[in-house]
């Protein structure tokens, strides 16, 4: 299969979607590998490693896409790169729909196939394409929030440990699964004083079981997100419906119960946000105040850190898309109902039922799609 790794152009985005040791697994199973130019720069990555590893470098970015069957991204496409779809190809990246009707209703009429990261599952329940860059953004959410914290930035002037006969900074984490889990492993690293809360009570019971009385986990329900309001220094939204637009969890109403200086570090606002004044913002300019509460909305932390998260994307992604490359979509995706969630978009019609409801639009069925092809 012909595939190519175009270079990442999102605001700040640094991570490429496969390394060197990624590209050699492909091209020794005889696959052809166009790497643009420059592409792994940014995560340390330079061409000759990938020319090493037997990839093409192409430095016209329209041939690279023109000539691909398989196009595996980071970042969900942005415009320029949407209009050199075709319906032929198959995307596969993070794509976050549910919170971009434009995004979607572009996607779709290129009649392309689309396959999101982080709709995949697995036996457990858990979302394994999502999950490393989700390890990724929890940790970074605390380091974030450490800062936002600073009265330079519009904070309260709260040292997250505290000191010696001072208090520690009160940290709430909405959202117990991989993002909040590690969000509050770094802020008890930190020596916070830490809350999670999550609606799985199974969720709560694992993290219970695990920090042994370290961190207090609570029922999240309406009454405590308040609670978490009124008393939390940091708070860290972490919560996710797969594939839906995240909840609303913080109105703009309830920010006037919050102290002044304190933090909202929204994870989930690539999935739209779960607190009402959250707007996506960038590594340039990464945090905005609203009625004195600072809020971090990045969408994508783990660019950032691009060494460390490429090489964790990259382990996580690589088996699926050597599946791909191997059978092409319609048999690797027929083969496994986990990478059948992964269908967003195909022939022009919205293939998963989270993102169809997001838009109110009715979802294919996906057995009918792979009949037809
Ligand atoms: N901004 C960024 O750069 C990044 C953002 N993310 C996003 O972070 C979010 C969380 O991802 P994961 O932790 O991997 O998901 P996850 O599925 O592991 O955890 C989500 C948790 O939220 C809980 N939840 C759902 N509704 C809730 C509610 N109303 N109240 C309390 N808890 C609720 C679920 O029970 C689950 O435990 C996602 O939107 C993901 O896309 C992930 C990586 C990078
Ligand atoms: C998950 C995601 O959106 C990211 O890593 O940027
Ligand atoms: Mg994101």
């Amino acid at each position: 299969m012909k595939i190519a790794i175009p270079a990442e152009i999102k605001n700040h985005e640094y991570r490429v979607s496969m390394t060197p040791a990624g590209v050699r697994e492909l091209t020794e199973r005889g696959h052809t590998v166009a790497v643009e130019r420059g592409a792994g720069v940014g995560s340390g990555y330079p061409d000759d490693a990938y020319e090493q590893a037997g990839a093409r470098i192409e430095s016209d970015v329209d041939a690279l896409w023109a000539g691909a069957e398989l196009i595996i991204k980071v970042k969900e496409p942005q415009p320029v790169e949407v209009a050199r779809l075709e319906a032929h190809q198959t995307l596969f990246a993070y794509l976050h729909l549910a919170a971009d009707e434009a995004l979607t209703r572009s996607l779709l009429k290129t009649g392309a196939t689309c396959i999101a990261y982080e709709t995949i599952t697995d036996d457990h329940g858990g979302l394994p394409l999502l999950a490393p860059m989700s390890g990724v953004a929890g940790r970074m959410a605390v380091q974030a929030g450490a800062h936002c914290l600073e009265k330079a930035q519009g904070g309260a002037g709260i040292l997250m440990s505290g000191v010696p006969g001072v208090a520690p900074a009160r940290v709430t984490v909405i959202g117990g699964g991989v993002v909040g889990e590690n969000a509050a492993r770094m802020a008890l690293g930190l020596g916070a004083d830490v809350t999670v809360l999550d609606r799985s009570l199974a969720r709560l019971e694992v993290l219970d079981q695990r920090y042994q009385g370290r961190l207090r986990t609570v029922y999240s329900t309406r009454d405590a997100i308040e609670a978490a309001a009124r008393d939390s220094d940091l708070i860290v939204g972490a919560v996710l419906v797969p594939g839906a637009s995240a909840p609303r969890l913080i109105t703009r109403e309830m920010l006037s119960m919050m102290k002044p200086g304190s933090v909202l570090v929204d994870v989930a606002i690539d999935q739209g946000g779960c607190f009402e004044t959250s707007r996506a913002t960038t590594h340039a300019d990464p945090a905005y105040i609203v009625d004195d509460i600072v809020h971090y909305c990045v969408a994508n932390m783990p660019g950032a850190v691009a060494r460390t998260s490429t090489q964790a994307l990259s382990n996580a992604t690589l088996p699926w898309i050597v599946r791909l490359a191997e059978h092409g979509w319609q048999e690797a995706l027929a083969e496994d109902e986990h990478f059948r969630r992964g269908l967003n978009l195909t022939g022009g019609a919205l293939a998963h039922p989270a993102v169809a409801e997001a838009f109110g639009e009715s979802c294919a069925s996906v057995e009918a799609l792979f009949e037809r092809g």
